[in-house]
């Protein structure tokens, strides 16, 4: 076992008790195992996985899913916390950084159905289950005549419900079928062009207490530099539109050599308003040029219609 002096002896992992979030702490844990650290999870439920009634547009409030985890980093119970960087408010509390952004899975979403192929193939009228606005807003601009039915619920409850015949499909993100060993329940991936991602989509973030050196120091190995960078900019577009999950908004870049193309989507919350799509691209080697990138891009959607939620007025 190392004992270099700033090297913590144990540590303790938070996480979400869904199988996505326990396959997610279990491949951090595995990873640090590997660099010779003892490693623990923490169990827990966030009021995220408790609400399965409402939408979570409706809930209102940011980090529904983390909020518990940040409770145990502060009291010392954890020493970190593993999330979908999706789920990760775009500013995190006074006291809390992003140690590590690991590696992307496959960032799409999926087309998941037992009857149909595509989503072209679909019937006029058929139902496609997704709460997220995101989504709702995409499908609706590529078939405005589907019915968007609320489904919530983690990745298995909604695989359920479609086998229930609910629903004719439904869109999840492709990463967490992938991660729990279910890639076979896809039908079609969407391209990005079609059904743009949200910011952070496919990658996982770690979070931790800005103080605890050590811990930052112990995942530095963990990160991939490319993804961190990505995710940078679509989460800067994501901030700079005061986007949570009750705003329709899309953000997804991919690397060309050292030049990062951004591309982003919104949707007035009514749906009323067409769907607003810019893209642009920069060549990004650092934290600070991704942000720019990325409020540039958030500057251009707003300049072609887009409006941004004012801080501190949650929408209805
Ligand atoms: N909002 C729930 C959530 N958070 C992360 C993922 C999938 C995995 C990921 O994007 O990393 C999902 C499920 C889904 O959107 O289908």
């Amino acid at each position: 076992m190392s004992s270099a002096p700033s090297s913590p002896s144990s540590i303790v992992i938070a996480t979400r008790e869904s199988q996505l979030a326990l396959w997610q702490a279990e491949h951090v844990q595995a990873l640090l195992r590997g660099r010779g650290h003892q490693v623990e999870l923490l169990g827990m439920t966030t009021k995220g996985d408790q609400i399965l009634d409402r939408a979570l547009s409706k809930v209102g409030g940011k980090g529904l899913f983390v909020k518990e985890l940040e409770v145990a980093l502060e009291e010392g119970r954890a020493d970190m916390a593993v999330h979908s960087l999706k789920d990760v408010p775009m500013e995190l509390p006074e006291g809390f950084v992003l140690a590590c952004v690991m590696t992307r899975e496959d960032p799409r979403d999926a087309f998941v159905s037992n009857r149909y192929a595509t989503l072209q193939d679909l019937p006029q009228g058929a139902v496609v289950g997704t709460s997220s606005l995101r989504r709702q807003a995409l499908l609706q601009a590529l078939r405005p005549d589907l019915k968007i039915e609320p489904l919530r619920g983690n990745v298995n409850t909604r695989l359920r419900k479609l086998d229930e015949g609910r629903y004719d499909a439904i869109v999840l993100a492709a990463a967490g079928l992938m991660r729990l060993g279910l890639a076979d329940r896809i039908r079609t991936k969407f391209e990005p062009a079609q059904m743009l991602p949200a910011a952070g989509q496919g990658a996982l973030g770690i979070e931790v207490r800005s103080s605890r050196q050590d811990i930052i120091d112990a995942l530095a190995p963990l990160a991939d530099q490319a993804t961190w960078l990505t995710v940078t900019a679509e989460r800067a577009v994501s901030r700079s539109m005061g986007g949570s999950c009750s705003m329709p908004l899309a953000a997804f870049g991919r690397f060309e050599g050292e030049t990062l193309h951004l591309d982003a989507a919104w949707g007035d919350p009514e749906g009323k308003l067409s769907m607003v799509r810019v893209q642009d691209n920069a060549v990004v080697k650092d934290f600070a040029a991704a942000n720019a990138l990325g409020e540039r891009l958030a500057a251009q959607l707003q300049a072609a219609g887009a409006v941004p939620a004012v801080p501190g007025h949650p929408q209805a």
